[in-house]
């Protein structure tokens, strides 16, 4: 397979943003050069391989941060770029520095980037019931109780790897006892929403505000027959959306949950819970806040390396 690797460059103040945004994308990883950090290196420290290390022998940018990620090539890849960059370009919102934005797009054809994509795309268990296969991979279940996800993630993000997508799943595995109504808000590949119906989900909708996350997921949907019934469209967060669900589910950055907990709670049923995950540490205790602002109680924190997940729930009536 071919790879395109798509660089950002931004600043040091962005990075773990920029990297987010890519995360987001699809990539299992990304690559980064900040001159902050060529910045501390002392002369005369020892390199990897015992060598002594002179910063000005090493090649290395100046000022701002390379953000680099690694795509398997598809005909979208220049749209998708330019929906990285204005991304990107966002982040002032936040009152983060993108700094210039600029994207470069090289394509890698390399057989190393090949095998690094083979490695990361093996049958992986999720969690007690849940193993994601990828689509071309031959697997028989080890048991009757192990449930199989097929995926072809293709450049929607949820191959279930990811450390946010583990915790959805694991969320999911806690609250549901079977027939839940769902909403899956920021589907991606459609992971979370067709693991759920595996799990013995009722009716899902699922939604993304990107088209290609939104072919991607009902792809997979047909990969997996039990799943055949989950709606998926686009859709920008749960605007104009008014239902009574049991679940409200939702694997997306901090900053974009936010405007959703106020839309999550008017479409759940009392004693509803809604599922976030995607929070990065230093987010955890304002999407907290947000959460038991908007009139949730904290069920359960989840936490994996350095992502949250929270179970919250809209309090029965009476609570
Ligand atoms: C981290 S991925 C999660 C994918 C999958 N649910 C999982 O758990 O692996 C977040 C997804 O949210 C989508 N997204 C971002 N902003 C959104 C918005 N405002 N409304 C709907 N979807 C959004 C992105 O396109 C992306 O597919």
């Amino acid at each position: 397979m071919d790879w395109t690797e798509v660089s950002v460059m931004t600043t040091s103040e962005a990075v773990e943003a920029v990297s987010n945004i890519l995360m987001e994308h699809g990539a299992s990883g990304v690559s980064i050069e900040d001159a902050k950090d060529f910045a501390k290196l002392k002369p005369g420290r020892y390199g990897d391989h015992g060598e002594i290390i002179d910063p000005d022998d090493l090649t290395h940018i100046t000022q701002g941060a390379i953000v680099s990620a690694y795509y398997p090539n598809n005909q979208h890849i220049d749209q998708q770029a330019a929906r990285i960059g204005d991304e990107v370009r966002g982040l002032s919102k936040f009152n983060l520095n993108p700094g210039p934005a600029e994207i470069t797009i090289t394509p890698v054809a390399n057989k190393d980037w090949q095998t690094a994509w083979e490695k990361y795309y093996h049958p992986v268990s999720i969690s007690r019931f849940i193993t994601i296969v990828p689509s071309w991979e031959d697997y028989q279940p080890k048991s009757d109780q192990e449930k199989i996800v097929r995926l072809d993630p293709g450049m929607a993000f949820g191959t279930g790897t990811h450390p946010t997508t583990r915790l959805s799943l694991q969320a999911l595995e806690i609250v549901m006892q079977g027939n839940e109504t769902i909403l899956d808000v920021g589907t991606g590949s459609g992971v979370l929403s067709i693991a759920a119906k595996l799990m013995g989900a009722g009716p899902i909708q699922a939604f993304d505000v990107d088209d290609i996350a939104v072919r991607s997921a009902e792809k997979n949907i047909q990969l997996n027959p039990a799943a055949k019934d989950i709606h998926v469209s686009a859709n920008d967060l749960l605007k104009g959306i008014h239902q009574q669900v049991d679940i409200v589910v939702a694997n997306i950055l901090a900053e974009i949950i936010i405007p959703l907990v106020p839309q999550a709670y008017e479409n759940l049923k009392p004693g509803g819970y809604f599922l976030t995950s995607g929070i990065i540490k230093d987010k955890y205790e304002v999407v907290k806040k947000q959460l038991v602002a908007g009139g949730f109680q904290i069920i359960e924190t989840l936490r994996m390396k350095d992502w949250y997940g929270i179970i919250a729930q809209k309090p029965k009536d009476g609570d």
